[in-house]
């Protein structure tokens, strides 16, 4: 099935009109964005399944919907675990890893020896601001994910794919194929490239595709709002 797809432009100016013209806030889109995150978790590894759950954060956006996820989690009955390499100093970003720390929910270091160790890995490292080849610390996060028995859901994009794109030709990520992906407020075009179980928001691409033309049609709909 052909989605509609908004490029990493779009996407930005999405988000900026949502918190403009919208006059949502970041924390609320983030909490959403997270919200929907846990609830795709939980959709394809219920607790059953095992209750370790790795995060791992990025700097930007997409890691903070990554640690809206984990305290989600957490009240879910599942045991997270946080790898935020480089803690972001905006206030929003303090709170929220805050708030983990107040639910003693641990942080590591080591990203391979922990994702030995667990069940489930979320990938929120890099999502539509990505550009160009990933840089450290992020090298070996990623040969992990590549390499790792694990199953991993990815937040909007898997991280090291160009977003256009997708998988790089050569370096780490070209062979790293989520078995999950959950596209936030629209898929981008990446997701040509991907093969594994797709969720829009909080509704799985699959099983729902009448769901998802509705919402993308919503989607484009809201953008030429804005846009007028
Ligand atoms: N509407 C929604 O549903 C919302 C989605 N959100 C999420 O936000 C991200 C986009 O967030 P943004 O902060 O714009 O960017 P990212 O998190 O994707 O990444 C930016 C950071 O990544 C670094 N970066 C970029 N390229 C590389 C690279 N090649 N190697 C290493 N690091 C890289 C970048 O560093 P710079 O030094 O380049 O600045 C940034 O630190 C979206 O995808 C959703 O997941 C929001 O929660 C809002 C609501």
């Amino acid at each position: 099935m052909a989605l509609k797809t908004i490029g990493a432009k779009d996407a930005a100016s999405l988000d900026a009109d949502l918190m403009s013209v919208g006059a949502f806030s970041l924390d609320q889109l983030m909490e959403l964005a997270g919200l929907s995150v846990s609830q795709a978790l939980y959709r394809v590894h219920p607790p059953t399944a095992g209750k370790r759950i790795l995060v791992a954060c990025g700097p930007g956006n997409n890691g903070g919907d990554g640690l809206v996820a984990a305290r989600h989690l957490f009240h879910y009955g599942y045991s997270p675990t946080i790898f935020y390499p480089i803690p972001t100093n905006k206030e929003i970003y303090t709170r929220l890893a805050t708030q983990l720390k107040n639910l003693s929910i641990p942080f590591t270091d080591d990203f391979s020896h922990a994702a030995q160790s667990t069940d489930h890995i979320i990938d929120a490292i890099f999502g539509f601001s990505f550009s160009g080849e990933v840089r450290d610390p992020f090298r070996s996060v990623i040969a992990t994910l590549e390499s790792t028995k694990v199953p991993v859901l990815s937040v909007d994009a898997p991280s090291s794919w160009n977003i256009q794109d997708g998988p790089p030709g050569n370096g780490p990520g070209k062979e790293f194929m989520p078995q999950s992906l959950i596209s936030l407020t629209a898929p981008k075009p990446l997701v040509k490239h991907y093969r594994g179980t797709h969720f829009l928001g909080g509704g799985s691409c699959r099983p729902r595709w009448r769901r998802s033309i509705i919402w993308s049609i919503r989607v484009i709909l809201g953008m030429i709002r804005w846009l007028m």
